[in-house]
């Protein structure tokens, strides 16, 4: 069946840059970043030597997405420790560069617990600093593998919910391998259905204000040969209301203890479309993004960003040679006009269909599973 809104997919020409790498050259290790604030027009790496630089490029959303801010403090803490800087200071800085996402001091506080351990037993720096890196990477690792497990899962609810095998997802934001050590969370998900054959299209919401969908899901999606179409936030309505969605799958950046989900904001307004649509609603998301020490979605701190993200269109750099940077934009609405910009939004938990865990999938609306989620988020985060 053609759809005069597909997208023209791409398989995409060679393998896109790892989102995040070290790298140890002569003049000291670095971390290489995939500048996500440039994408899609261009891929520019940016090379971190120093926690300050990290923790601008994580504040710039250079790097970005719950779980690879989680790689990347880890990382940062590892960082710090081989250049001799202070790793408390570094830490705390990089622990609270961002305030919603749970996994980001997370990371942190694995690579920081490493070094410590070492220290605590007389060992010199350079076996502080390498047990930090090690954590990092077994982090890295086990994103990676946990994300292959979600698509997994996530694939085989999609499969049950919706008998006839051929879905038509709806997206916000990015979760894909942007946001991962491995393919992403919700969209990992919706590239299994691609491979499996059962991906009839993914709408893919732009994302305002600074268009994740447009920029880095569209990009992802082309990429990999998807399916996909592009809408502005404010059209997801109308595709409900015609019928066209048979799921929503979006990511997380902190999940409470009793199932209220964080996420990029805009994603409440479509848990409310598709509970009125009797649409499934279904986060997919890392156990460590469960956070059993936040009770409520009332505790969630919500990030406020920049005014000007709104009142400014702050796009990548064009293919024409103009260059429209990050935060000097063009100016839309009046200057001086005050915006309200919250980054996440809070979903209750008798919105959420599903969560899916790379350890297994529960089930908020009807009660079940968060508590046996937050024992075992306990056990990794805490350990
Ligand atoms: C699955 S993590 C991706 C998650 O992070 C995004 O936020 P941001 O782009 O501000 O880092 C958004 O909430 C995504 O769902």
């Amino acid at each position: 069946m053609t759809d005069q809104y597909a997208g023209t997919p791409s398989d995409g020409d060679r393998p896109m840059l790892p989102v995040l790498r070290w790298e140890e050259p002569p003049d000291g290790p670095v971390l290489v970043l995939l500048d996500q604030t440039r994408l899609p027009a261009e891929e520019v790496e940016l090379i971190c030597t120093d926690v300050p630089a990290l923790v601008r490029a994580i504040r710039t959303l250079a790097v970005r997405g719950a779980p690879v801010l989680g790689i990347a403090g880890a990382y940062g803490v590892a960082l710090a420790a081989a250049r001799g800087y202070d790793v408390e200071e570094a830490a705390a800085q990089l622990g609270s560069a961002r305030p919603t996402a749970v996994n980001l001091a997370y990371g942190v506080r694995r690579a920081l617990g490493a070094y410590r351990a070492v220290v605590e037993k007389g060992a010199d720096e350079k076996a502080a600093a390498e047990a930090a890196l090690a954590e990092a990477r077994q982090l890295h690792r086990e994103d990676a593998e946990g994300s292959a497990a979600m698509a997994a899962k996530g694939l085989a609810l999609l499969d049950e919910l919706l008998p006839g095998g051929s879905h038509r997802i709806l997206t916000h934001c990015n979760t894909g391998a942007l946001v991962s050590g491995g393919e992403g969370t919700a969209f990992a998900v919706a590239l299994a259905a691609h491979k499996a054959g059962r991906l009839r299209r993914l709408w893919v919401d732009e994302t305002r204000p600074l268009l994740q969908g447009a920029r880095l899901t569209a990009y992802e999606a082309a990429r990999n040969g998807l399916s996909y179409t592009l809408l502005t936030d404010n059209a997801a309505g109308s595709l409900f209301a015609a019928g066209k969605v048979d799921a929503v799958l979006i990511g997380a950046d902190r999940i409470a203890a009793d199932g209220s989900v964080a996420n990029k904001v805009g994603s409440y307004p479509l848990a409310v479309l598709a509970k009125y649509h009797h649409v499934p609603f279904i986060v997919v998301a890392p156990v460590t993004t469960i956070d059993p020490d936040t009770p409520d979605g009332a505790s969630i701190e919500v990030e406020q960003r920049s005014g000007r993200e709104v009142t400014q269109l702050t796009a990548p750099p064009q293919a024409g040679g103009a260059t429209v940077r990050q935060g000097v934009g063009v100016q839309v609405a009046p200057l001086g006009t005050q915006a309200y910009n919250p980054a996440f939004d809070v979903t209750p938990p008798e919105l959420v269909t599903a969560i899916v865990t790379e350890v297994g999938v529960v089930s908020p609306v009807t009660g079940g599973g968060i508590e046996e989620l937050c024992a075992r988020s306990r056990q990794v985060t805490i350990s």
